[in-house]
């Protein structure tokens, strides 16, 4: 039997940790409007990041920009979906054209969890051990406190990565509580890490909706959806990206908090081996204008080779 027309059509990438969030957002719809879960249809795309999970390539490697959400952008301007759901810190700071992200759910643990069989925390890895990770980011922050330790790659769904631990491919990992928590494995961290020490990246924890520019319909539909604090917070980490030309090649760090009235935003970059790295710190109430104001103590203190140097 023909389905009748659905009330919206959302795109996501087929990973239980993106399935997750997408029905999380038809649920949400469902209830903001008063229509059946199964009027909101989701289709599943495979992007280039679902493609090339192989060890050796990092996300740089296989072009960063937009990796894994570019078939789902796609969908969305060629008018086969209304609405592309994304791990916020997976989309690229320069959107296509004619899309944008519209809304942001409130946003889960920012966290990075610690992840080991072995061990309970950082300061228990014995000397030399393999930490496994193929974020620069998480790298250079683990490298920081522990230069002693062999980063190697490990990429993969969540599941596939927690397998890898056990299987023995890495001593430990790290991991975003936000998606441990989303897929109901929070009881496999064994230490959740302090931001000060593991900055999360920009955007982590926080589920963004993309849809059309000028789509006043689609723009209607999920504004119900939409956390404000949240989506100031996740303004200000994203515009400190973009000014810093946020490569994924380049360890950056944000955290974005409110304080009563005012936002506050935290930022940092690192060399890829972690021993040099540099802060700047903000408050204001204006998300953009604050992003931009600690982007651009950053690249000062960094000087404008800093990319370059750290080998981008
Ligand atoms: N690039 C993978 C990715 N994208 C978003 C999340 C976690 C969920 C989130 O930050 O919202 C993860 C996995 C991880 O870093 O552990």
């Amino acid at each position: 039997m023909q389905s009748p027309t659905p009330f919206a059509r959302i795109g996501t990438r087929g990973s239980p940790l993106a399935l997750a969030q997408a029905r999380l957002v038809r649920q949400l719809l469902s209830e903001a409007h008063g229509v059946e879960e199964e009027a909101v249809a989701i289709e599943v795309f495979s992007t280039g990041g679902d493609r090339s999970q192989s060890e050796n390539t990092t996300l740089s490697d296989i072009g960063g920009k937009g990796v894994f959400t570019k078939e789902i952008d796609d969908a969305l301007l060629s008018g086969r979906i209304d609405i592309g759901v994304h791990s916020s810190k997976d989309v690229a700071t320069g959107l296509p054209q004619g899309m944008s992200l519209a809304a942001f759910l409130e946003r889960e643990d920012v966290r990075d969890a610690f992840l080991s069989v072995s061990v309970k925390g950082m300061d228990n890895l014995p000397e030399g051990a393999r930490f496994g990770t193929s974020s620069i980011r998480r790298a250079a922050q683990a490298l920081r406190l522990r230069p002693d330790l062999r980063i190697v790659p490990f990429r993969g769904n969540v599941h596939t990565r927690l397998q890898k631990l056990l299987d023995g491919v890495a001593d430990a990992t790290l991991l975003a509580l936000a998606g441990l928590n989303r897929l109901g494995e929070e009881h496999r961290a064994t230490a959740i890490l302090d931001p000060e020490d593991f900055m999360p990246a920009p955007a982590q924890g926080a589920i963004g909706i993309a849809i059309r520019d000028h789509d006043d319909r689609f723009a209607e539909i999920v504004a119900p959806l939409d956390h404000a604090p949240t989506h100031a917070a996740i303004t200000a980490e994203r515009t400190m990206l973009a000014v810093l030309d946020g490569s994924c090649r380049t360890p950056v760090g944000a955290l974005s908090e409110w304080a009563g009235e005012m936002l506050t935003l935290k930022g940092e970059i690192l060399s890829l081996d972690g021993q040099t790295s540099f802060r700047a710190e903000a408050s204001g109430k204006d998300a953009t204008t604050l992003g931009e104001n600690v982007g651009r103590e950053l690249l000062a203190q960094a000087g404008p080779n800093w990319a370059d140097q750290w080998g981008r």
